[in-house]
Parts: structure tokens; C-alpha cells; sequence
């Protein structure tokens, strides 16, 4: 079983450098990968009200806790504030539901999933923004919502919050404000975005970010995303003896970054874990960094015209 190492929040808390993400795992698919994971060595979980399958995941965890393979204190699962709860008044409410749905008393680590929110309508209605489902911005200021997540602490329904999709000037307006400081922000980050000014600006203020779409979301019949199909990438890869996921992940986790690779494919599952044996070298991080274009995969293009919308900036 491999051993993820772990790096320490500026509450104290400890979370695995790695973790499995889960966007667009239903079912049986994303509770077998989930058990299947918690198996190999994985502890820490990503998921989101948004995703609807907080109740897979918590069912999974909850099977391996119950047949003595982990402890509950031994996981670390985040889950997300969804865009239509992103308002004051349903802080309390969402995260009852997330918990409700995953089985668990406590979740590791809270984040508003957007800066950005909807309207709310039902739990069902979740946009992206659409006319037919009547789904509309919400003007709530995020440094509100925040102010309501600290209480979740307080509460004791979860251990830290944090933030998602934040640029730097919404990180600082929350910094401004705050009794408890994020932990994390969780953004996009792979080789062809690889975020080093923002990861930079977060760790002066001890902030980790947490790498969504770390393996750019390959797509092998489009041979995207170019890096990983890339000659001086795979020349990289073979030197090492590595995949050139691996060492997509790898580069993620020296700049600083703690990827979330999603898979639902065992083999793949285990291909991501395994990356603790060697070390990429000045030369090849150097390579490695040409990658960047700052080009994103999530845009989110339906929200720009929101005053919260976070990607006008640099970053
Ligand atoms: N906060 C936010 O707004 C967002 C958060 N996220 C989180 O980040 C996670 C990761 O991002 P995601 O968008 O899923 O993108 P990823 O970069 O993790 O790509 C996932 C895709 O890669 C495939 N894959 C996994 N491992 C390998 C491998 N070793 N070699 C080749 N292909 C592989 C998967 O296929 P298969 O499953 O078939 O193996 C899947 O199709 C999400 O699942 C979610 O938890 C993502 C986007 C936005
Ligand atoms: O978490 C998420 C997964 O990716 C989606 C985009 O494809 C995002 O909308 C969402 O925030």
C-alpha cells in the first residue's frame, strides 16, 4: 500500500498531498473507484453537492471504515458548497445536506465551491446558468457566505474551510474580513496552467492550493490535452520510467500544488498514486514549466458577466 505524504494546514490540520477526484463518477462507478482507492492508499476525497454523488462516496468510506480498514479520522474528504447555495442564508442548510448525503458527522474540509452564486430554487436546480431552468445569478457577497462557514467550524459540522475558483484579490478580500483563515483554494492547475503566481500569493498568506483538472482532462481520441501527448514530455517519462500522467502529477506536487487526479479506471487508479519513488529534477522541471500557456479548460464563460467573476484578472 503506498503512503501518500501529507502536508500541514495553517489550522494544523494534516492533509494527504494527493487526492481522488470524483466530477462525473455516478453510481457503482465512483463507489467501487472510491473503495477501490481507500484500498490502495488513498485518503483523501474529493467531491461536491454539485457532483450528486456525495452519497456514493460517503457509502464507500463508510464500508471501509465499517469492515476496520481505516479509521474516520484517517480520511480526509472535502466536499463544496454548491453555486445555488452560495448565499448566507443556506450556508447551515447545504452543509446539512452534503452531510445527510455522505452519512458522516463531520466533513475534513468545506469549500465555496464559486465565488459567484445562483439563485436559489430547489436543491435540484443547479445550472450552469440556464434559462429554461429558470436559474439566475445571486448577488450575495461571498465574504458574507464566508462568515457563515466559520460558523460550520464552530458548530463542529466540519474541521477547516476553504475557498474555489478565488482569485488573488478575492482571496485577500477574504483574508481582510476573516475570524478563520481558508485553508486551501482550489483552482485549476495542470502543466499548461500552472498557476505559480497565484500558488506564490497563497503560501506568503499559508494558504495550499489544491490542483483540479491536474491531468488537463485527457481526451485520447482528441489527443488532449497536447502535453501529455508531447515528445520532450514523454521523453521525460521514460527516463523515469513513469507515465506521462505521473509525471504531469509529479510536477504538481513540487511547484507546491496537491493534485486531485479523477479516475474511475482501477489500473489508472493505482497509475496516479504511484509517484513517491522518485524525485524530477531542476532540469526537467525547468522543461516542464515551457508547457505553461495559461490556457483554462474551465472557464466557466456563463458566469462572466457576474461582478464575482473570477478569472478577468491575471490571477
Ligand atoms: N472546484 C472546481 O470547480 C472543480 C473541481 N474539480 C475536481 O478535480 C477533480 C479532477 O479534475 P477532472 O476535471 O476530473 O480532470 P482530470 O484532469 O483529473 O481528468 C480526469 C480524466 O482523466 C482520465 N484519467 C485519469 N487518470 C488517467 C491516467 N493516468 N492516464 C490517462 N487518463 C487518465 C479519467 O478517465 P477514467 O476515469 O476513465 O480513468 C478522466 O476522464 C474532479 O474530479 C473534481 O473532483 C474539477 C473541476 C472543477
Ligand atoms: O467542480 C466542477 C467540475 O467541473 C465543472 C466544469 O466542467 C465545473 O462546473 C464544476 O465547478
Amino acid at each position: 500500500m503506498v503512503v501518500i505524504p501529507k502536508i500541514t494546514l495553517n489550522n494544523g490540520t494534516q492533509m494527504p498531498v494527493l487526492g481522488l477526484g470524483t466530477y462525473l463518477g455516478k453510481s457503482e462507478d465512483i463507489y467501487n473507484a472510491v473503495k477501490y482507492a481507500i484500498e490502495i492508499g488513498y485518503r483523501h476525497i474529493d467531491t461536491a453537492f454539485y457532483y450528486q454523488n456525495e452519497a456514493d462516496v460517503g457509502r464507500a468510506i463508510r464500508e471501509k471504515i465499517d469492515q476496520g480498514l481505516v479509521k474516520r479520522e484517517d480520511i480526509f474528504l472535502v466536499t463544496k458548497l454548491s453555486p445555488i447555495h452560495n448565499e448566507p442564508s443556506k450556508v447551515e442548510y447545504a452543509c446539512q445536506k452534503s452531510l445527510e448525503n455522505l452519512g458522516l458527522d463531520y466533513i475534513d474540509l468545506y469549500l465555496i465551491h464559486f465565488p459567484a452564486g445562483l439563485d436559489y430554487y430547489d436543491d435540484k436546480v443547479q445550472g450552469p446558468l440556464n434559462e429554461k431552468a429558470n436559474v439566475r445569478f445571486n448577488d450575495a457577497d461571498y465574504v458574507d457566505t464566508w462568515r457563515e462557514m466559520e460558523k460550520l467550524v464552530k458548530k463542529g459540522l466540519v474541521k477547516s474551510i476553504g475557498i474555489s475558483n478565488f482569485n488573488s484579490e478575492q482571496t485577500q478580500r477574504i483574508l481582510d474580513i476573516c475570524k478563520i483563515k481558508p485553508v486551501v483554494n482550489q483552482v485549476e492547475c495542470h502543466v499548461e496552467l500552472n498557476q505559480k503566481k497565484l500558488i506564490e500569493f497563497s503560501k506568503q498568506r499559508d494558504i495550499v492550493i489544491t490542483a483540479y483538472c491536474p491531468l488537463g482532462r485527457p481526451n485520447p481520441a482528441e489527443k488532449k490535452p497536447a502535453f501529455l501527448y508531447d515528445d520532450r514530455f514523454i521523453a521525460i517519462s521514460q527516463k523515469y520510467k513513469k507515465t506521462p500522467a505521473q509525471i504531469a502529477l509529479k510536477y504538481l506536487i513540487q511547484i507546491g500544488a496537491v493534485p486531485i487526479p479523477k479516475s474511475t479506471t482501477n489500473t489508472r487508479i493505482a497509475e496516479n498514486i504511484d509517484l513517491f519513488d522518485f524525485e524530477l529534477p531542476k532540469d526537467d522541471m525547468s522543461i516542464l514549466d515551457t508547457f505553461n500557456t495559461g490556457d483554462r479548460i474551465c472557464k466557466f464563460e456563463l458566469w462572466a458577466n457576474h461582478q464575482y467573476y473570477p478569472f478577468s484578472i491575471e490571477f
